[in-house]
């Protein structure tokens, strides 16, 4: 067998393990849009995902990714200039380099939707890998939805909020509360 035939298949042995989780369900209608939804219970330190992530480039990501909906799609993203720039300085423009990007995440990392009160994924950025790895942070049980944080600056409403505005619908919810507090 030549080196041409056996390098790939090396690289493909080698390759970076990608995981997916079992009991993740994709529930289509829901006061957030599409949702990741656990279909059975799932323990704490539980890895549900590892998405690869595009990194942008900040020039195309701020004149026209930033306009379109692909951009709520986007986590920050530490960047690094291309090895042609020099002293941190690109060579297109002559300014130095912005420290930050946007990354498109691909797979299921993008489905996963923000709540401030309920959390209970966490994520974390492998940077020179370009991944994320999406961890429970607690036991889940069946039913829940699976929640990332988008930290504090939102760019929409964000229809927890909204529902804790206008509070509990019925009496049904009011005792569902005073359970939970007892
Ligand atoms: C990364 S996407 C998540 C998937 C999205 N729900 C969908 O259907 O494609 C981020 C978008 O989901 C929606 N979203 C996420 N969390 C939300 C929340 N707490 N309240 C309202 N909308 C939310 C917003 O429209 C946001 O721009």
């Amino acid at each position: 067998m030549s080196a041409e035939i056996t390098r790939p298949l090396k690289e493909a042995v080698d390759g970076i393990p990608l995981q997916r989780a079992d009991g993740l369900i994709l529930v289509l209608e829901t006061p957030k849009g599409r949702g990741v939804f656990a279909s059975k219970d799932i323990p704490a330190r539980t890895v549900l995902e590892v998405s690869p992530v595009l990194v942008l480039d900040p020039k195309e990501n701020d004149e026209h990714i930033k306009h379109t909906e692909l951009y709520h799609y986007t986590y920050n993203w530490p960047y690094t200039a291309p090895q042609n720039g020099v002293n941190g300085k690109s060579q297109t423009n002559g300014s130095r380099a912005p420290l930050m990007t946007q990354a498109l995440i691909l797979g299921l990392g993008s489905m996963f939707n923000h709540s401030t009160q309920h959390q209970n994924v966490g994520w974390e950025r492998d940077l020179a890998k370009k991944l994320i790895t999406y961890t429970t942070l607690r036991n889940v049980t069946k039913g829940e939805e699976l929640c990332i944080s988008y930290g504090q600056r939102l760019t929409f409403r964000d229809s927890e909020e909204e529902q804790m505005a206008s509070g509990p619908e019925d009496w049904t919810e009011v005792l569902n509360y005073m359970e939970l507090i007892d």
